[in-house]
Formats: C-alpha cells, sequence, structure tokens
C-alpha cells in the first residue's frame, strides 16, 4: 500500500538547501548620533525562493539589502554578524570579507540587484546593446563579439523586449522597457540571486503587474532565488514563497505568504495587512495569482 504526501511547491522551495544565509547582521549609520538601522537580522534564503522583504518607509529594508551585496557605504557599518552565500559548486563565500576583484567578481554573477528607479541609471549617450556588452565583458573574458552580442539578445527576449532594441538609446524606450533592460542586465551572469528594490515602483500598475509576472516565470524557468523589497503587502502576497516583514530595524517575523496572510502572529504584520482594504474588506477574497501555490500530489 503506497501513501501520499501532498507538498506545494511552496514548501518545496522552502525545503531546499539554503543559497544565502544571513545571520545576526547589524548595520549602524555613524553619524553625529549613531543610527542603527537594521539589528540582529538573521534569515535564510532557498535556491529558487521568492523572499519579500517588507516593512513601512524607514525600517531598514534597503540598509539590510545593500549590506548583504556589500553595496553599503560610509557612514554605514555593518557593526556584527555573517553573511554566507553557498555556492551553486559547494563552496561557501563569507561575502562580509570580500574584498577588491573577488567583491566585484561575486557581484553580478552571483548575487545582482535592480535598484529603486534602476531604469534611471542606464547611460543616455550609449545604446543598451552597448552597456548590456560592457556589464558582459567586464565579467567574462575571451568571449567572442558573436557570443556576447547572443547573449545579449536572448536576456532582453527573456524579460520580453524586442532584441532589436540593442540598437536604441535608453530615451527611445517606455519606463517599463528601461526597467525591463535593468532586469535583463541583473540577470545577464546568471546570478543565484538578485535582489530587487522597489523595482517598479516608478511604474504604472499594469505595467508594474506584466513586469512581477515576468519575474515570477523567469524564476520558474531559471530558479535564481528573489529578495523582493517593497512596502506594497498584497503584491508580496501575490508573489512570494514567504515574507519577511520588517519594524524599525528587526525582522519581526518571518514565514510562508499563505500563513502570514490567514495567520500573522506578529501585531504589526497584523496592523500592516489591515492597512490595505483590499485585504481586509468584505471583499477581501484574496487571490493568489503567482504559479506557487497549487498543490501537487508526490507519491
Ligand atoms: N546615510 C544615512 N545616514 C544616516 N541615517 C540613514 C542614512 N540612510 C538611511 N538612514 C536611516 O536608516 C534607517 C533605515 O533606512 P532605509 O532606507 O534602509 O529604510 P527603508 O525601509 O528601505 O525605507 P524606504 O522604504 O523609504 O526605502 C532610517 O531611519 C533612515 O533614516
Amino acid at each position: 500500500m503506497s501513501t501520499t504526501t501532498t507538498v506545494t511547491p511552496q514548501q518545496r522551495r522552502t525545503a531546499r538547501e539554503p543559497v544565502l544565509s544571513v545571520r545576526d547582521v547589524t548595520v549602524v549609520y555613524e553619524t553625529e548620533r549613531p543610527v542603527t538601522a537594521v539589528e540582529g537580522a538573521s534569515f535564510e534564503l532557498g535556491r529558487g525562493e521568492i523572499l519579500g522583504l517588507a516593512g513601512e518607509s524607514g525600517c531598514g529594508k534597503t540598509t539590510l539589502a545593500y549590506a548583504v551585496n556589500r553595496l553599503h557605504l560610509p557612514p554605514a557599518r555593518i557593526a556584527s554578524g555573517s553573511v554566507t552565500f553557498h555556492d551553486r559548486s559547494g563552496e561557501n563565500v563569507d561575502v562580509l570579507a570580500l574584498q577588491d576583484e573577488a567583491l566585484r567578481r561575486f557581484r553580478w554573477s552571483k548575487l545582482s540587484m535592480v535598484f529603486q528607479g534602476a531604469m534611471n541609471a542606464l547611460n543616455p549617450v550609449r545604446t543598451i546593446g552597448a552597456q548590456l556588452d560592457d556589464t558582459l565583458r567586464a565579467h567574462t573574458s575571451g568571449t567572442d563579439r558573436h557570443t556576447r552580442r547572443e547573449r545579449c539578445a536572448d536576456v532582453l527576449v527573456r524579460v520580453g523586449v524586442d532584441p532589436l532594441r540593442l540598437r536604441s538609446y535608453p530615451h527611445e524606450l517606455s519606463g517599463g522597457m528601461r526597467q525591463r533592460v535593468m532586469i535583463a542586465m541583473a540577470m545577464l551572469l546568471e546570478p543565484q540571486i538578485m535582489i530587487m528594490d522597489e523595482p517598479t515602483t516608478a511604474l504604472d500598475v499594469v505595467v508594474q503587474r506584466d513586469i512581477l509576472r515576468e519575474i515570477v516565470r523567469l524564476r520558474d524557468e531559471l530558479d535564481f532565488a528573489v529578495v523582493f523589497i517593497t512596502h506594497d503587502l498584497p503584491l508580496l502576497l501575490e508573489i512570494s514563497d514567504r515574507i519577511a516583514v520588517m519594524k524599525g530595524g528587526r525582522i519581526v517575523e518571518l514565514d510562508a505568504a499563505r500563513t502570514l496572510y490567514t495567520a500573522a502572529r506578529h501585531p504589526y504584520t497584523r496592523k500592516l495587512l489591515g492597512s490595505f482594504p483590499s485585504l481586509s474588506g468584505d471583499r477581501g477574497a484574496f487571490i493568489r495569482t503567482g504559479a506557487v501555490d497549487e498543490p501537487e500530489e508526490l507519491p
């Protein structure tokens, strides 16, 4: 007689091996009156998992993301903690100890980041193709021009942009397309983790939804993990496997998206959920559109 266990894709992902372990990270802005922007933050990111990072403005989301990627600049200082990247090869990388060339290689190729308003970071006087090629050349040696061109065209197609746009200048593209190009750039070196900090905030809702759907689809296809930062909790509930809620520099709750929605434990999470009418109103029947929650029968 065989027994069957119902395992959701969500459980499968969170049960997966970790790709990143963040332990007790504290970040202080050493200003005249030092500000502890992140205090004792710990989380584990599973391979291929989408982890949402939610919380009100100023709670420390961006500071934490920058620290994990070592992009923080003085006066910010990582006062304590550890960040370990678990490479697909089996190697464990102490991210906070990386220096110079090793750190440069780590960024983009292992962990890449899409910033708030990244679309405005494109160089206005260089074509999209030239800018994608710059990133590729900086990280891959000995790849010929034709192969690089094909790779650049391929990532554009993946994010839904016509590869003919390689010849375009940023001003010839809509905001949504430029943001897609930035996501393509972050994907270029096939990183195992992508950190996205409010990547769609500046875009209208329809474009925002399209891009998010694309990110979830790409994750399903390519199996990179995502840390997705926003204060838009309904959005996170739709796309995330798990969600961490931050308040005053601390992660106060971290759970599967569905559990957080139906049975939040921390009063602040409940308050946050209650502050979105779409989640709390009479017609608040919340529908997950992501491809993450259909149960699946496993033998
Ligand atoms: N350069 C700085 N110097 C001093 N304090 C800073 C600096 N940058 C950020 N802070 C403080 O650190 C705290 C966390 O800021 P952070 O930008 O990480 O929050 P956030 O949750 O990402 O906010 P938002 O959603 O508005 O981007 C805030 O109290 C902020 O005032």
